[in-house]
């Protein structure tokens, strides 16, 4: 496998390269400025797979300087993997766009930073920004979920699940809350905070909000568990899970690795998200499986109808999400609910017997009434009953009635 040498002379500030034949150029800034001359290698370029040795391509160094000349050498055996896990992730982004998958799984114009060495290797303009804040919060827990993974393996998790006591029953709760009061089963949100609402609620603590949503009524709990974007923790799902609530619990991760899944049960989820616009077909149906496995349900989200379309394409799914929030733009709109449940869609969900969730943006009785009239048998929510004072009271006017015995 074949890289390219930048051999680069002292105080050299930025480059750029030009490859022949209309490819990718780009502009490269050095910071630190390096102090000797050095040897920068670009393993990671635009277009890997076109980059051959006949496509020479052009250095341009504003500073400098003769010094600074180009050349292809083999890649030591250590780099070669991850040479190959750029392309397969490259092909997983490709993978992804054909089922209509608008975010990228990692920035496509290289592999997170920590990857290069001693000078960091971006490109400039050409699509290592994220373009919404989904690409933003998948590529934050691609690098996340790396450094995890090298303080825990799977093994070792795995290990931890021996003694693990057994999952409680996600639907089965809800399924029984919608019974016993008419209402669509309630699985409450612990949400601190969104980047769409900013801090939702000061004063957060989350077992007692727990509690109240189990002593107000709630089916089942969800618990955000990313940190950098809703402030969320494990910490809270496990203080939660140890603080003898009974609801079952939802873990509400941004999920992009079966390794994850792993995690979130030894930390006491009961049920875990799959979001449709980040996961493809291939992924969802591996990860349905691990959570059989596990013993965890699969709540799988999905936005629009075709990702409706691919989830009831695959086989094992008991319980579907449609979220009233476009993760990318943020609009809510609860008449999605209504649109996706409709007509033959509505007719496939029921016969495959899918319990389907409303999520995001409930906020009144009348807003729970359209959904359950579209036919959902549970609803998701956060922000209306987090911010109230006591969140059991929340519940009840969310309701307009007391839904707790
Ligand atoms: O606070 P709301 O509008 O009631 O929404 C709750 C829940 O549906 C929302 O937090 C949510 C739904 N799907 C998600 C995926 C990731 C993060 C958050 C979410």
């Amino acid at each position: 496998m074949e890289c390219m040498n930048v051999m680069i002379s002292a105080r050299t500030t930025s480059f750029a390269v030009k490859p022949p034949h209309g490819l990718l150029s780009f502009q490269h800034s050095l910071n630190p400025i390096p102090q000797k001359s050095a040897v920068f290698k670009l393993t990671q370029t635009p277009n890997y797979s076109s980059f051959k040795r006949s496509s020479f391509l052009h250095i341009r160094s504003q500073q400098l300087d003769e010094s600074t000349t180009v050349s292809e050498t083999k890649v030591p055996e250590g780099d070669v993997l991850k040479v190959k896990e750029w392309e397969v992730s490259m092909f997983h982004n490709e993978v992804a766009a054909s089922q209509g998958i608008k975010i990228r799984r990692r920035p496509p114009t290289g592999p997170p930073l920590h990857y290069v060495g001693p000078f960091e290797f971006r490109l400039q303009n050409e699509g290592n920004t994220p373009r919404n804040i989904l690409e933003e919060i998948v590529w934050n827990k691609d690098v996340e979920v790396s450094q995890m993974k090298e303080k825990r393996s799977l093994v070792a998790l795995k290990k931890q699940l021996d003694n693990a006591p057994p999952t409680r029953d996600f639907i089965g709760a809800l399924k029984e809350a919608n019974k016993r009061t008419g209402f669509p089963g309630l699985i409450a949100e612990v949400k601190k905070a969104s980047p769409s609402r900013g801090v939702l609620r000061e004063d957060f603590d989350p077992v007692q909000i727990a509690k109240a949503y189990e002593k107000g009524g709630a089916a089942c709990l969800s618990v955000l568990t990313d940190q950098k974007f809703f402030q969320g923790s494990f910490e809270n799902l496990e203080a939660i899970k140890s603080s003898g609530v009974q609801c079952p619990l939802l873990c509400k991760e941004f999920v992009i690795d079966a390794w994850q899944l792993f995690y979130a049960r030894v930390k006491g989820a009961d049920a875990i998200l799959l979001i449709a616009a980040v996961l493809p077909d291939l992924d969802i149906k591996y990860m349905i499986k691990i959570c059989k496995l596990l013993g965890l349900t699969a709540l799988v989200e999905v936005h629009d109808e075709r990702e409706m379309d691919r989830v009831l394409d695959i086989e094992g799914i008991e319980l579907v999400g449609i979220n009233n929030r476009d993760l990318g733009t943020f609009k809510v709109d609860i008449s999605n609910t209504k649109k996706l449940l409709e007509g033959e869609r509505g007719q496939k969900i029921r016969d495959k017997g899918i319990t389907v969730v409303g999520e995001s943006g409930l906020f009144t009785p009348a807003d729970i009434a359209y959904v359950q009239e579209a036919g959902v048998k549970a609803v998701l929510v956060g922000e209306s009953i987090v911010k109230q004072n006591d969140p059991s009271i929340g519940i009840a006017q969310l309701f307009g009635k007391d839904i707790s015995s």
